[in-house]
């Protein structure tokens, strides 16, 4: 049995979505699942306690960032990443390649590999898919990605199939690089645009590869949501049954709950993090700008229906006081709350895929949450 794999506890009667338990060197996580941003060795303002009590067990990190700084040598010196960050739960890392895209300056793509300047120093850097297996073997990651090419939106379709060919051909460069035991936390990523023909090329070329696990990518990059969705509903029946699907950068509460019912197991977003830094809190009725003035006087919890320390401790008128004094004590409130709420809301999601009520559950989700 592969290092990682998702074992199907029951699949949906009037979805696509499926309950499950993703097996991993460190630890069993359920499934479908929101998984937390730790993009430089840390989930921003939490300890690794934290993160566990929220109710994650497995958190993303990067090539990219920790290739950068502090050097994957390092990592590896201390111990890798799980001892660097003292994490013990599953960690998944990117492969480097979209962040080189997103991040890094002057980039030239060539078939070797990417050549880029650092987001820090500005030095000429390099990443291929040689390099980022080495990167990640390092940081001794337990779901390795495939180093990609995430083509931009909108693209021509020459390009975009020009890139899932490159794509394809560096998974296969992926795959050699990896020892064989390695090769089983080797998570495959389809590409293809918001093409139809160019994503069935791709899943059949990257599935071909039989690989522990399948990522889509190239979503979730500035695409309206009912192309996302679109694209989902062809490309998520392409990926073996049995594998687990995991939708990159995805996303906000309504994007959880519909790529759910589209098949999707694994999810991961900055955004709740990221949103929670600059004072915006995620609530079962909508979103929340603790900041806010309207929050000033407000001597409640954030969510009254939530269980996270936050809520059980801080009214929003503390924590609009601390953002707005820039407390770092703060952040940490707000970071802390909106990973839980994710945590609770994949949970209900899980019970109500369980009960035979995803369909019942959305309806009310959304009503809520105000969504459209
Ligand atoms: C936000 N939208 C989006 N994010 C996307 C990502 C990044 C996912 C990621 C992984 C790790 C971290 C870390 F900070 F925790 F490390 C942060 C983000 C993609 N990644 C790859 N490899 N291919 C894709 O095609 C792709 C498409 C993506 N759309
Ligand atoms: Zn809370």
């Amino acid at each position: 049995m592969a290092a990682v794999y998702l074992e199907i506890l029951k699949e949906d009667s009037r979805t696509k979505a499926r309950l499950g338990k993703l097996h991993t060197p460190h630890g069993t996580i359920d499934t479908p699942v929101f998984m937390p941003v730790g993009t430089q060795g840390t989930v921003k303002t939490m300890t690794p306690e934290e993160i566990k009590e929220i109710g994650a067990g497995m958190i993303l990190s990067n090539t990219y960032h920790l290739f950068l700084r502090p050097g994957h040598e390092l990592v590896r010196e201390a111990g890798g990443l799980h001892r660097f960050m003292n994490w013990d739960g599953a960690i998944l890392t990117d492969s480097g390649g979209f962040q080189v895209f997103s991040l890094g300056d002057m980039r030239t793509i060539r078939e070797e590999g990417v050549e880029f300047r650092s987001h820090i120093d500005g030095s000429r850097q390099f990443l291929s898919p040689e390099i980022s297996m080495q990167v990640q073997m390092s940081l001794g990651s337990d779901v390795v990605m495939a180093f990609d090419e995430c083509a931009p939106y909108p693209c021509t379709h020459t390009y975009a199939k020009d890139s899932l060919e490159r794509t394809t051909r560096w998974l296969k460069r992926c795959k050699e690089t990896l020892t064989t035991t390695d090769t089983q936390s080797l998570f495959g990523i389809v590409q293809g645009g918001m093409f139809e023909d160019l994503r069935r090329q791709s899943a059949a070329e990257i599935t071909e590869l039989d690989l522990p696990g399948y990522a889509i990518g190239g979503l979730s990059v500035g695409e309206p949501k009912d192309i996302m969705y679109e694209v989902l509903d062809y490309t998520v029946p392409l990926l073996p049954r049995e594998k687990p699907r995991y939708l990159m950068g995805v996303g906000s509460p309504d994007a959880l709950i519909e790529g759910v019912m589209r098949g999707i197991d694994m999810f991961d977003c900055v955004l709740p993090t990221r949103i929670a830094r600059n004072g915006t809190a995620l609530t079962r009725f909508g979103k929340v700008i603790v900041r806010n003035a309207g929050s000033a006087r407000d001597f409640g919890p954030i969510d009254p229906s939530c269980d996270c320390y936050t809520c059980r401790n801080y009214s929003r008128a503390y924590i609009r006081h601390l953002l707005k004094a820039e407390e770092i004590l703060g952040l940490r409130l707000m970071s802390i709350h909106n990973l839980r709420y994710l945590q609770i809301l994949m949970h209900e999601v899980r019970e109500a895929i369980k009960e035979d009520r995803l369909p019942e559950y959305r309806e009310k989700c959304f009503s809520d949450y105000g969504y459209e």
